[in-house]
């Protein structure tokens, strides 16, 4: 049968950590905590054609949770990854994307954007900006 659409899949993480943002005119200049919110979002064209799903959210989460784990419970700006940026919610959305993109080369998935929020009024997002359409964000197509 031929399709038109596609599917899309977000999942929902979180994480604790300290960070300190350098040049900053204002309190964030000092150490402070966030208890950060992170977002993912997939989308791709083929559902396993057994259990009917894109991938499994549970995979999904776990892949999101390995890259978050390396952030939890530590001073941001101690770590590799923010040793030339400062940690603001974009640059850690940008890492989170880039970490996660790696980790779902082997899947059936596309991944679209990363979100980070300090509070829920509050958010960035990073998205894949390539050649092909931002439209067509799954695999296979340009
Ligand atoms: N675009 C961004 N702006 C700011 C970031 C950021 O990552 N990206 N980060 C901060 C600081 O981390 C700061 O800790 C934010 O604290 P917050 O309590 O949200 O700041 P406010 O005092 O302005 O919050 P209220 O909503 O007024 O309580 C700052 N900006
Ligand atoms: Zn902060």
């Amino acid at each position: 049968m031929t399709r038109n659409g596609r599917w899309r899949l977000r999942v929902r993480t979180d994480f604790s950590a300290a960070h300190q943002l350098r040049h900053y005119q204002g309190k964030c200049e000092a150490l402070h905590g966030h208890n950060f919110s992170v977002e993912a979002e997939v989308a791709g064209d083929q559902l396993d054609a057994k259990v009917g799903y894109l991938m499994d959210f549970k995979d999904l989460k776990n892949r999101l949770n390995q890259v978050v784990d390396t952030l939890d419970h530590t001073c941001l700006n101690d770590l590799p990854g923010f040793s030339t940026c400062n940690p603001t919610s974009e640059e850690l959305a940008r890492y989170i994307f880039e970490a996660l993109d790696a980790l779902l080369q082997d899947s059936p998935v596309r991944l679209c954007w990363t979100m980070v929020a300090e509070k829920d009024s509050s958010m960035a997002f990073y998205e894949r900006c390539d050649h092909a359409s931002q439209d067509d964000c799954r695999r296979g197509i340009s």
